[in-house]
């Protein structure tokens, strides 16, 4: 595992039985989380991006299991170690904040309470050193008065105050690893700018790596260093921020970028993506892209491309950069043109 990362997931699957068979939610995640950066993941509803983070956590339905790859952690496998090795990491060096804070509080106890609750079962703090502590958490993340904020219930703070009570909650162990998953999507569109701002701000002062879960590029613009694209359970392109902004290679992401709202369209009038993604009960056999890909050639339809790695370390799943494509050397892409390996 390289030194500058603190986590590497090495083509995860996780696959749900149902009465109508297996459906394999997340099959091919690969992506690395760089020590002290923020990792996005992006793709549409369904394409396994809860279901990769709460695989890393190990929190899966009764239903779900992990059926292949590594989540390699600081040298350990966290597919392989035990329940209770778990336990410990969970809270205590990887947290996660969710997208409705309501439901992840407890709406009998304070908030104070709440956050003493996790650092006195995971710091062994006493009642008076804990209550002192989640004054200042709440402090950190911004919310006025804390020592007065301390005191009230989930029902009586606002939706971005009590997701910034659930970020407080999250970082009461110092993470190594925060996941948040469309942490700002239940809140009206000021209310989660900040929330964002929040997020890199305690990113940066705090030097724990991210991995911020969104349907939204625009979102992972200003928030992320690293990119993971995912489509129908895999990744499709793992890239540094700017390459993907500027060159994306894989046609669903350049698909994506094309359809980012602007300040010149209407958003109601965006076009995206012809098509809809396939059903986890009939996955394509070739590239699960290929049925919407406008580029797609006969072998896109019959094999699918594994995640191949370049130079400079992005990862690439797709035909045309590899050496066996079929098409032409100049690939047409929605209007933009790429150039082929083969
Ligand atoms: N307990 C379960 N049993 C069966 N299938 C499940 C279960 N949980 C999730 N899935 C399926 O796994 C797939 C991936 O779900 P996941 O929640 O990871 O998507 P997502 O990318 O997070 O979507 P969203 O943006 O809507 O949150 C979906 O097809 C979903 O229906
Ligand atoms: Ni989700």
């Amino acid at each position: 595992m390289s030194k500058d990362n603190v986590l590497e997931v090495r083509n995860l699957q996780t696959s749900f039985s149902t009465d109508k068979g297996e459906v394999r939610a997340v099959d091919g995640v690969s992506f690395d989380v760089p020590k002290g950066k923020t990792i996005g993941i992006v793709g549409e509803s369904g394409s396994g991006k809860s279901i990769t983070s709460l695989s890393i956590l190990r929190l899966l339905a009764e239903n779900g299991k992990i059926k292949g790859g590594e989540i390699r952690y600081k040298g350990e496998d966290l597919t392989k170690v035990s329940e209770k090795r778990m336990r410990e990491l969970r809270g205590n060096e990887i947290s996660m904040i969710f997208q409705e804070p309501m439901t992840s509080l407890n709406p009998v106890y304070t908030v104070g309470q709440q956050i003493s609750e996790a650092l006195i079962s995971h710091q062994g703090m006493n009642k008076k050193q804990a209550m002192v502590r989640s004054v200042e958490l709440l402090k950190l993340v911004g919310i006025p008065s804390p020592e007065k904020r301390v005191k009230a219930y989930p029902f009586e703070l606002s939706g971005g105050m009590r997701q910034r009570v659930m970020i407080a909650m999250s970082l009461a162990c110092d993470p190594e690893i925060l996941i948040a998953d469309e942490p700002t999507t239940a809140l009206d569109v000021t209310i989660q700018a900040q929330i964002l701002e929040l997020i890199k701000d305690l990113q940066e002062r705090l030097g724990m790596s991210v991995i911020f879960i969104t349907h939204d590029l625009g979102v992972v613009a200003e928030t992320c260093d690293y990119v993971a694209v995912m489509y129908a359970g895999q990744v499709v392109e793992y890239s540094d921020i700017r390459t993907l902004f500027k060159q994306p290679k894989h046609p669903y992401s350049i698909g994506l970028l094309n359809s980012l709202p602007r300040h010149d369209i209407d958003q109601e009038k965006l076009m995206p993506i012809k098509g809809n993604v396939p059903s986890p009960h009939e996955m394509p056999t070739g590239c699960r892209f290929a049925p919407r890909c406008p580029a797609a050639t006969d072998l896109c339809r019959a094999k699918m491309p594994e995640l191949m790695t370049d130079d400079s370390g992005n990862q690439i799943r797709c035909w045309i950069y590899s050496d066996e494509w079929p098409g032409e050397k100049e690939v047409n892409v929605y209007g933009e043109t790429r150039i082929a390996k083969g």
